[in-house]
């Protein structure tokens, strides 16, 4: 006989009760804090809002944001990853983790959290076990392309931005072909194209985020994963390197050269 397993049943327990926690990642330099700082700017009447950002040696983003006046300068906190910044927001999450607490029990209560994950590759994806829901921003002067793709984040964040759409004409993308494209690779989850110069998107953006913390509020937003990262290559600082590989558990995998593998387990 086998002994009835409780299965979660409803919605999570802190729905409700603590702030909305939405990631930002995406590729370098694709607008992932100009996205925060219009979110900032343009809810600042309708949620209390706090903000993480993840460099990897230096505080460059919350800087900028700091100086974009868009929230007071302490509601803005930067963790330093001091490795690559997707093992911060997917593998161990606990500085960032502790950094959102920390900021949530000193602004009580706050409403939303926005993690912006420091730019990292096409694949990179948070942890559900530090974000509620995560924003994967691209933006067209990476190229038509690249929706087209795949991976993690592009197929399976809660949002998918593409963003910059004014670029379009300058570097020869066809924005609406890469919004179809997008959107044929995310089986009907939302993308949504913005130009922070476009206001109509700006409002289409913050709707968005507004319909989210309302799910969330009302215990209806059920947090899910994207999946694991794809295996990449970590370079050394002897000029080796390794083979890392995530799995769906947070289990990952390094091959390296001379070594074989070894498995770490999730925490
Ligand atoms: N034309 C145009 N430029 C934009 C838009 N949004 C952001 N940018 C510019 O794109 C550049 C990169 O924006 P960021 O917000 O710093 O990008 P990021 O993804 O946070 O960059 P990293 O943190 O370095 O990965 C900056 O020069 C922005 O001014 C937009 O809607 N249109």
């Amino acid at each position: 006989m086998t002994a009835d397993v409780p299965q979660p049943s409803g919605p999570p327990a802190h729905a409700g009760t603590r702030a909305l926690r939405l990631g930002v990642a995406g590729p370098v330099g694709t607008g992932k804090s100009s996205v925060i700082a219009t979110l900032c700017r343009e809810l600042a009447d309708k949620l209390r809002i706090g903000v993480i950002t993840n460099d990897i040696y230096t505080d460059e983003d919350a800087r900028f944001l700091r100086s974009a006046g868009v929230l007071p300068a302490e509601r803005i906190r930067a963790v330093e990853t001091g490795a690559c910044p997707h093992t911060a927001i997917r593998d161990d999450v606990t500085m960032n983790l502790i950094a959102v607490e920390d900021l949530e029990a000193d602004f009580a209560p706050l409403d939303l959290v926005l993690v912006e994950s420091g730019g990292d590759n096409l694949t990179a994806t948070f942890s559900p076990a530090l974000v509620d829901a995560q924003i994967f921003v691209l933006d067209v002067a990476g190229g038509g392309d690249v929706a087209r793709k795949g991976g993690p984040g592009i197929a399976r964040a809660d949002l998918l931005i593409v963003n910059k759409i004014d670029l379009g004409p300058y570097v020869d993308v066809d924005v609406d072909q890469m919004v179809a494209d997008a959107t044929a690779a995310r089986d009907g989850a939302p993308v949504l194209a913005l130009s922070r110069k476009l206001p109509d998107t700006v409002e289409q953006l913050c709707a968005w985020v507004l319909w989210l913390h309302e799910q969330h509020v009302q215990g209806q937003h059920i947090p899910t994963d994207p999946g694991p990262m794809a295996p990449h290559f970590h370079a050394g600082p002897d000029g080796g390197g390794y083979v890392h590989a995530h799995g769906q558990d947070g289990e990952h995998v390094h091959a390296h050269g001379q070594d074989g593998e070894h498995e770490h387990s999730p925490r």
